[in-house]
């Protein structure tokens, strides 16, 4: 009996194992035989449990890389393929990865299979989460491996794995340090955004991992812009097929987008922008800056000036952690404004963005159409503004020869906003924020510097004054690269070269620096380093860390006294700040000891006797310093008959107090000023902590989520005069064409805290 039934399911399972294999090979034949083009997944030549996962997904409809990329992919060609932003190539690749490794019979035994490779890490998390969700009815294992996650936890997976979605620098990390890593049996791989990883940022790195990968494989490059033949031949691809589907459409960017520019002063860009976030305080706003330390400064300043919007901030110096959660609470906020560098330029899909807001202008036309592509994804509409310096306008005609069409705008001169006086008065209050302005300030200078296209981005035609005062600095922070490149161009002009080439060389060493950063986050040191890369002290780095243009002054200061009289030498540099140098301390020649000669007998006796010694020494001299730091006898100083000029002794006495006392009261304002500036200090940091205790913490310091809300930790300290008033400005700028449809989103109920705060807030407000 028991025998019997054994036999029934031994037979059962070979039954079934029979129909998989016909099913494995039905789908072979319908794969290699496929040519057409179809609308539905349904109709693509995909195993069941894809088909499965992507209905549950609410996927059904094919776009047109879909339709035109995916049965391609299947058959194992490799492939190039170009689309816009937000059509869907993401799934172009995905399905063949997974399909391609189910009719191979992939078991989590065989290894690894493909390798998807992502320029950002938040892309990468994209990706990874889209696999799990279509390939979940599948029984292979995909890792995420990414920087800023567990390494170890990392490496002890990674030989289980049969996908892996990763950033370039992580993956090479594991392929150098992990001994169980084999790339050996790979079947796929595939470059995301390819443009971008193929480019030089990336060139060492990529270059690296090709050449541990195995010839024989099939390998995918999408982007929605274009790649470099030259950069193809690294990747050594088997006749591609060019699966390029918008080639023929009139505009590069997505047909729904509306796009607009407008000439704006440097030193009223964060003004303009802060006027923009509240008459649009109802939407989904993408704000982007050419620096971490831009972002920085000003989600800090506009939080404290509460727009009324949930604001939220991201950028690569960030830690990973709070990186995830922004980027996922952005994703699920229905209104909301984050500040951001470029490292979410590129494939981040937050649903229903309604404005991208360009405050610095994109690197080149590239970036630029990343950038927009994060709104009118996938059949919706979306918005998107430029801001150009006067000095810039030459990046129309890069947009223009690149099929973007975009619109001039002005601002209605009744609807500009200044927020300057607000800026000045916190950075007054906060050194803290003055300080991240100006870091802000250099990083922004520095950013114009190392663009590459001359023509568009000139760092001498700034408004470097005027720039620092709109921040609210003190004064312009010294911008010590661009007085490197001028006394670097002089020397070198000296040598026979131009200026151009001096700077020229300094741009590459730059490249360089950023080969082995993660995506366009490397640009974010303060200092650029000259061509030669010097190695700094540690003085000196906390010299260009704190109060930048402040302490840099003093600290030449302090350089000045203290080589002067150095003996002057070629080599210095800023290392020798701590060094010792020969200074001449010659006295006149009178004073100078006589050498103790040994030139008989009894002074060789007499050497060996201190005491004795001593009779030969000159008398001692006291000496002291006067205010010029010049050695002076000690009696010199003063004599009865000079002391006696300025009085009677009982007057000077009396007036010589009088005078200390000024100064005693003087020193106990200053101090009861200073106990005064700590208890408000205190105070301020019980209420943060008691906030923080509610869940509204959020700290200058900590990388962590920020809204509009968080400003109201301030109004105690009287800040209520920053606040500018929230009015309802419908009517923002004006186009000479009639008003575009700005696509408004209703009020949802709010979910969050956050949402319910700004929501009170504006009712409050009337907005
Ligand atoms: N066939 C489809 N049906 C419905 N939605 C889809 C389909 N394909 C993709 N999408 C959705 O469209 C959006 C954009 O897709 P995806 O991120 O793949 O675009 P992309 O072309 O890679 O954009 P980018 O160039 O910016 O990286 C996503 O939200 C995705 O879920």
């Amino acid at each position: 009996m028991a025998r019997g039934s054994r036999n029934r399911s031994k037979e059962s399972r070979s039954k079934k194992r029979q129909e998989q294999e016909q099913e494995l090979q039905d789908l072979e034949e319908r794969v290699s035989s496929f040519s057409e083009v179809v609308d539905h997944f349904e109709d693509l030549p995909l195993s069941q449990p894809t088909k499965s996962a992507l209905k549950n997904a609410h996927f059904v409809k094919c776009t047109d890389i879909q339709k035109k990329a995916i049965y391609v992919a299947l058959k194992g060609r490799d492939i190039l393929g170009a689309a816009k932003t937000g059509s869907g190539k993401t799934l172009a690749f995905l399905i063949p990865v997974i399909e391609n490794l189910y009719r191979r019979k992939w078991t989590p035994y065989d290894g690894l299979g493909a390798l998807i490779i992502s320029p950002t890490r938040e892309l990468a998390m994209q990706t990874f989460e889209t696999l799990v969700k279509i390939g979940r009815l599948h029984s292979f294992s995909a890792g995420l491996i990414i920087g800023g996650n567990d390494y170890k936890q990392e490496r002890d997976r990674l030989s289980r794995m049969n996908i892996l979605v990763c950033t370039p620098g992580r993956l090479l990390q594991h392929m150098d340090q992990a001994i169980n890593f084999d790339t050996s049996s790979l079947q796929m791989l595939v470059l995301d955004e390819a443009d971008r990883i193929l480019d030089m940022g990336f060139r060492k790195t990529l270059d690296a991992i090709i050449t541990s990968l195995p010839k024989k494989r099939q390998t995918m490059l999408f982007s929605a812009t274009q790649t470099s033949v030259s950069d193809l031949a690294r990747l050594s691809l088997h006749d591609p097929d060019y699966i390029s589907v918008h080639e023929h459409a009139d505009h590069v960017t997505p047909d729904n987008l509306n796009q607009f520019y407008l000439v704006a002063p440097l030193p009223e860009k964060l003004d303009i922008l802060f006027g923009f976030i509240k008459t649009h305080l109802k939407l989904k706003i993408i704000v982007f800056f050419s620096s971490c330390k831009q972002v920085r400064f000003a989600f800090e300043c506009f939080k404290r000036l509460r727009p009324g919007v949930p604001l939220m901030h991201l950028h690569g110096k960030q830690k990973q952690a709070s990186r995830t959660e922004i980027a996922a609470k952005f994703t699920s906020t229905k209104n909301a404004v984050l500040l951001c560098t470029d490292i979410v330029a590129r494939g981040l899909d937050f649903p229903a963005v309604d404005w991208v807001v360009q405050v610095d202008a994109p690197e080149d036309v590239q970036t630029y159409i990343h950038r927009v592509g994060r709104t009118a994804r996938f059949e919706r509409g979306g918005n998107a503004l430029l801001m150009l310096l006067p000095s810039e306008e030459a990046f129309l005609k890069r947009l223009d020869s690149k099929k973007v069409p975009i619109e001039r705008i002005n601002i209605k001169e009744g609807k500009k906003t200044s927020i300057r006086n607000n800026l000045q008065a916190l950075c007054f209050k906060d050194p803290d924020l003055k300080y991240l302005g100006q870091k802000a300030f250099i990083s922004y200078v520095r950013s114009v510097f190392l663009l590459k296209d001359k023509e568009v981005f000139k760092v001498d035609e700034l408004p470097t004054a005027e720039f620092a005062d709109a921040l609210g600095l003190p004064g312009t922070p010294r911008i010590k690269f661009l007085e490197n490149r001028k006394s670097n161009a002089s020397i070198k002009k000296k040598e026979g070269k131009t200026a151009l080439e001096a700077s020229d060389e300094e741009e590459s060493a730059s490249d360089d620096e950023e080969e082995a950063s993660d995506a366009s986050e490397s640009s974010e040191e303060d200092e650029v380093n000259s061509s030669k890369r010097t190695i700094r002290s540690k003085v000196d780095r906390m010299f260009e860390r704190k109060n930048q243009g402040i302490l840099a002054e003093h600290r030449e200061k302090l350089l000045e006294r203290s080589f002067s009289g150095a003996v002057a030498s070629d080599s210095d540099s800023d290392e020798d700040f701590m060094r010792l140098k020969r200074v001449s301390h010659d006295l006149d020649d009178e004073k100078k000891e006589k050498p103790f000669l040994i030139d008989s007998k009894r002074k060789e006796k007499v050497a060996t006797h201190k005491k004795t010694l001593l009779k030969y020494r000159p008398n001692p001299e006291k000496l002291v310093f006067d205010e010029e730091g010049n050695a002076v006898p000690f009696y010199a100083v003063n004599n009865e008959d000079t002391f006696l000029k300025d009085g009677a002794v009982a007057e000077q006495i009396t007036s010589h107090l009088q005078k200390e006392r000024e100064a005693l009261t003087q020193a106990d304002l200053q101090d009861k000023e200073t106990v005064r500036e700590k208890r408000r200090e205190k105070k301020r940091i019980r209420k943060e902590k008691e906030r923080a205790a509610n869940g509204f913490a959020d700290d200058i310091d900590k990388d962590d989520l920020g809204s509009g809300n968080d400003s109201a930790a301030y109004e105690s300290e009287g800040a209520e005069e920053e606040a500018v008033p929230v009015k309802k400005q419908k009517k923002w700028f004006q186009v000479d064409e009639p008003e575009v449809d700005r696509n408004i989103v209703e009020t949802e109920m709010p979910t969050t805290l956050e949402d319910q705060e700004a929501l009170a807030l504006r009712l409050l407000e009337g907005a």
